[in-house]
C-alpha cells in the first residue's frame, strides 16, 4: 500500500479525502494533520476528529499545527463551509486525543521513520505545515516519495480570477513548496472542477445506506447550496479527495510534467499556480500538474470506500 500523511482543513471536501484514505486498501494512513484554512485551526481540527470517529479510525495519530499563514493574516472560507468550517451534518463529539506533538513535527517524525522514497505527503489546505516541515527538517525533501497537492489551478482560480484559495492564503509556503526539489503533483482546479457531486453520484453514495454514507450526504447537500449561492456551480466539485484518489490509482487522471511557479508579487496574479506548458519540458522538472479525470472512476473509488468503511458503532 501507499504510505501517506493527509495534512487537511477539513472543510466538506477535506472530509470526504478522510473517508477516501481511511477506507481504500491500497492507502495506509500513517497520520492525519490539520492546518488554519477553510475555518480556525481549532475548527478543522474539531472537524477532523469529528470525522476521524464518523469513520472509526482508531492508531491513527491526529496533530494540529499552524494556526495562521507563515507572512500574511488568516482568510477563512465561511462562505462556502460555514461557522464551523463543516457545516451541514450534526456532529458527535470525538473521543479522539490530539497526538501532543505540533503538526510539523509529527510530519517531520513520520517521514524520518519510514524508508526513504515510501512516504507521500498529501496536502489539501494551505501549505503552512509542509513549507514548515522542510525549513525545520530539510532531510525530508529527498527522503518523501512525492507531494500529491490539492490546490492552484494552471488555467482557472477560485479566489481571485487566476488564484486558488489554497495557494493564495500562504502564497510564501505554497512557493517553498513548489521550489523544493521533491516530485509536486498539483491536482489543481482544471482537474477538481471535473469532480461535480451531480444527483447520480450523490445517489449512489446515499445506496451505501451506512451511517458515514449518510454523512457525506448531508456534506454534499450543504456544499451543493454554498457552491450554488457563492460561485455558482449547479453542482459541487468536490476537490480533495481527487489528490488521495491519484495516490490510489494514478490511472484515475492525465498529469502534464510542466514547470509550475507561484507568483508572490503580482497585483492582480498575487497567488497564481504558473504553469509553463511551451514544449519541451526542462529535464529538471519536478512539477506536473493534473489535466483530466475518469470521473466514474474516482466516484467509485470513493463509493468503495464507504462499502469498506461499512457501519460503524
Ligand atoms: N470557495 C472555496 C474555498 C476553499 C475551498 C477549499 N480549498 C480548496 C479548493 O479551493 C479545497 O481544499 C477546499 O477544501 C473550496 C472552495
Ligand atoms: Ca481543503
Amino acid at each position: 500500500p501507499r504510505k501517506i500523511i493527509l495534512d487537511c482543513d477539513p472543510g466538506h471536501d477535506d472530509a470526504v479525502a478522510l473517508l477516501l484514505a481511511h477506507g481504500n486498501p491500497n492507502i495506509e494512513l500513517l497520520a492525519v494533520t490539520t492546518v488554519v484554512g477553510n475555518q480556525t485551526l481549532e475548527k478543522v481540527t474539531k472537524n477532523a476528529l469529528a470525522v476521524g470517529t464518523i469513520a472509526g479510525m482508531t492508531g491513527v495519530p491526529f496533530a494540529a499545527g499552524c494556526d495562521r499563514p507563515l507572512v500574511r493574516t488568516i482568510e477563512t472560507a465561511p462562505d462556502i463551509h460555514g461557522e464551523s468550517g463543516m457545516d451541514g451534518p450534526a456532529q458527535p463529539e470525538s473521543a479522539i486525543e490530539l497526538d501532543p506533538r505540533h503538526a510539523v513535527d509529527l510530519i517531520i517524525d513520520t517521514v524520518m521513520a519510514h524508508e526513504p522514497g515510501t512516504v507521500t505527503l498529501v496536502p489539501t489546505g494551505g501549505l503552512t505545515n509542509i513549507a514548515m516541515a522542510a525549513r525545520k527538517e530539510p532531510r525530508i525533501v529527498e527522503r518523501v516519495k512525492e507531494v500529491v497537492l490539492m490546490g492552484g489551478g494552471y488555467h482557472v482560480g477560485n479566489w481571485s480570477a487566476v488564484a486558488e484559495f489554497n495557494i493564495i492564503i500562504d502564497p510564501e509556503a505554497a512557493h517553498i513548496v513548489f521550489n523544493e526539489k521533491w516530485p509536486v503533483v498539483m491536482v489543481g482546479l482544471d482537474l477538481t472542477h471535473q469532480a461535480l457531486a451531480t444527483p447520480d453520484v450523490v445517489a449512489q453514495i446515499e445506496s451505501v445506506g451506512t451511517g458515514p454514507a449518510r454523512f457525506v450526504r448531508e456534506l454534499m447537500d450543504f456544499f451543493a447550496q454554498t457552491y450554488k449561492d457563492a460561485q455558482g456551480f449547479d453542482y459541487p466539485p468536490v476537490h480533495d479527495p481527487c489528490a488521495v484518489a491519484y495516490v490510489i490509482d494514478p490511472t484515475v487522471m492525465t498529469t502534464r510534467r510542466v514547470p509550475v511557479n507561484i507568483e508572490l508579487q503580482g497585483m492582480h496574479t498575487l497567488g497564481m499556480t504558473v504553469a509553463d506548458f511551451r514544449a519541451p519540458a526542462p529535464a529538471d522538472c519536478h512539477t506536473s500538474v493534473a489535466v483530466e479525470l475518469d470521473r466514474e472512476k474516482f466516484w467509485n473509488l470513493v463509493t468503495d470506500a464507504l462499502v469498506r468503511i461499512g457501519e460503524v458503532a
